[in-house]
């Protein structure tokens, strides 16, 4: 693997809700991982297991109750430390372009698309003067495949696809270094799904930006990502190449592993149980009540070594098994 500069290093990150009565919801734990320049990174795992929160807490979009703890750099900014003025200025936008979920949601109902695009030139670039933002607008729209022709088009008119290329256009138009996409292709028919990943995929290809997608679509996953995390009840059990993950060798994780074998065009067989409660948590590995491998090892917590924090990861000699 070739190393590059990372754009996005994130280390012992995790994030704890304070609930009436003194409960405490730990929706991340200890996360660790770097995004480099020309790189999709994918972060997956089930439903509710915290990926969301963990963009969140990199946007300082945390809710008041939250407490985020370990550091997430942009350079030499810790996103963590940032205050909220800096968070404003600097960071929504400059340092990270946000593709939100539901993209249309995010869109003022009664403004244009050409008028969202201006709005933001203004806001996050140096443009100033009638023609050179409406031109800089356009230029926005064309970078994400926007058609020209839906420009003065309202949000109501625009397909789920249209919505998707105007927020991917706002997101570009701060030139940020990293962009975010949570759920990008959620509600999106599967040609459309190919469609989006590979647009998001073409602005990371020219090497100066990084791209972290936040998905539980793994066909989505392996179609864009060059590396995979894979999260389980808000810990990163296995962070890995998407190559290996998704080729032959397969993922080490019992869980990763589970993911892939629920596929329609796998086993398709769902791993048994469910998800522990964030707010009670067993001291040990999470995993261990629904895994295959479980021992007496597993009441303590799994270390991470070499992109894996499992007691019993497979090796290379079970998968060939
Ligand atoms: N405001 C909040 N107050 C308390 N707990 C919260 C809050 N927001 C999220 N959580 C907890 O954090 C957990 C992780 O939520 P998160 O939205 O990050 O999940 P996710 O992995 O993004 O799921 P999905 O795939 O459904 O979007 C939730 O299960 C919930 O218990
Ligand atoms: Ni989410």
């Amino acid at each position: 693997m070739t190393e590059r500069t990372p754009i996005l290093t994130v280390r012992g990150l995790s994030v704890r809700f304070l609930m009436p009565g003194g409960r405490r919801i730990a929706a991340v734990t200890d996360a660790h991982f770097d995004v480099a320049a020309g790189e999709c990174l994918a972060l997956i795992g089930e439903s509710g297991c915290g990926k969301s929160v963990l963009a969140s807490a990199l946007l300082g979009l945390l809710p008041a109750n939250a407490q985020a703890a370990g550091e997430a750099r942009i350079g030499d900014l810790d996103l963590l430390a940032a205050d909220e003025r800096t968070l404003a200025r600097a960071v929504r936008g400059r340092l990270i372009g946000l593709i939100p979920q539901s993209p249309a949601a995010h869109l003022t109902p009664v403004r244009t698309a050409r008028s969202h695009l201006e709005e933001t030139v203004s806001a996050l670039t140096e443009v100033r003067g009638r023609a050179a933002v409406r031109s800089a607008a356009e230029t926005a729209a064309e970078r994400a495949a926007f058609p020209a022709g839906h420009l003065d088009r309202f949000p109501h008119e625009l397909s789920g696809g249209m919505a998707q290329r105007a927020a991917t256009a706002l997101a570009l138009v701060g030139d940020a270094p990293l962009l975010l996409a949570d759920e990008p292709t959620t509600g999106l028919d599967r040609d459309l799904v190919e469609h989006t990943v590979d647009e998001l995929r073409r602005h990371v290809d020219a090497g100066r930006r990084a791209l972290l997608v936040i998905t539980h679509d793994l066909a989505a996953a392996e179609r864009i990502a060059d590396r995979v995390a894979v999260m389980y009840a808000g810990r990163l059990v296995e962070v890995t190449d998407a190559d290996s993950f998704f080729g032959a060798a397969g993922p080490r994780h019992p869980y990763s592993r589970g993911l892939l074998q629920a596929l329609p065009d796998r086993a398709f067989s769902p791993i048994p149980g469910t998800p522990p409660e964030l707010g009670d948590l067993p001291a040990g590995c999470a995993f261990a009540p629904r895994c295959e491998r479980t021992t007496d090892a597993c009441t303590a917590p799994p270390q991470p070594a070499d992109g894996v924090a499992c007691h019993h990861p497979y090796v290379p000699e079970d998968l060939r098994a």
